[in-house]
């Protein structure tokens, strides 16, 4: 069954406060934490890396209710599915424009004991997800261009939103970019379920508020297309 997941990109905490600015959108009603990793190369930027995630996972261990959910905007991420599993992510999202092989990626990923996500930049098509869909747990449709927090939502991208949830009824499905309380109305309705926010949760005075209007949202869109029943 897919239901609402809200999860909070830490892209947009205070790095200083990154631990307790967790569990704080934990405490407020996230069951995801959205972890950004940028290697400079395949992305403009540099963010964290496994030390970091290795101290959140210690402080949120497995078992809490928090899905660690690993976005890779990195070349090459192959290299790094071992050791991500070994620190027990819940789930490795790598780029379709990064690999040439996301079958044997796809597999190495379910290898390492971990769910898979694919994502795609603003430019890519959703038919890539036509070959896809069914071996994966989550298609990312990138409502920016990867790099940056803070950028503006993409709703030019929300067909490609809508043609994926049409054709794959029951996976998660993820819009990252921009989205809070002015442009979630389009997310929702094209069919995302899986909401990432950095600065809408993390700049929010009432982040409780903010969680749980997402929430609301989209499980009114699921129900409205008879994909939550509950
Ligand atoms: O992956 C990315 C950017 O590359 C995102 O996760 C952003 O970090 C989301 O931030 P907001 O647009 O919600 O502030």
């Amino acid at each position: 069954m897919v239901k609402a997941h809200i999860a909070p990109s830490i892209l947009a905490c205070d790095f200083t406060q990154l631990g307790s600015q967790c569990q704080h959108a934990h405490s407020s009603g996230a069951d995801w934490l959205h972890l950004d990793v940028m290697d400079g190369h395949f992305v403009p930027n540099i963010s964290l890396g496994f030390p970091v995630i290795q101290s959140l996972r210690n402080l949120i261990p497995k078992g809490s209710g928090v899905f660690f959910d690993c976005h890779m905007m990195v070349s090459n991420p192959e290299q790094w599915v071992e050791d991500l599993g070994k620190i027990k992510v819940d789930q490795f999202t790598f780029h379709y424009e990064s690999t040439k092989d996301p079958l044997a990626l796809i597999e190495l990923i379910k290898k390492n004991g971990m769910k898979v996500g694919v994502a795609l930049k603003p430019k890519t098509s959703a038919e890539v997800v036509d070959a896809l869909g069914d071996l994966v747990d989550m298609v990312l449709v990138m409502t920016v261009e990867p790099g940056f927090g803070g950028q503006s939502f993409m709703p030019e991208m929300m067909p490609k939103v809508e043609y994926i949830r049409n054709k794959f009824n029951h996976l998660n499905l993820q819009v990252d970019g921009g989205v809070g309380l002015g442009t979630i109305d389009a997310a929702a309705d094209a069919g995302a379920n899986v909401i990432v926010a950095g600065t809408a949760i993390f700049n929010a005075e009432d982040q409780e508020k903010v969680i749980n209007v997402l929430k609301q949202k989209v499980n009114d869109n699921l129900k409205k297309r008879g994909l939550l029943t509950e």
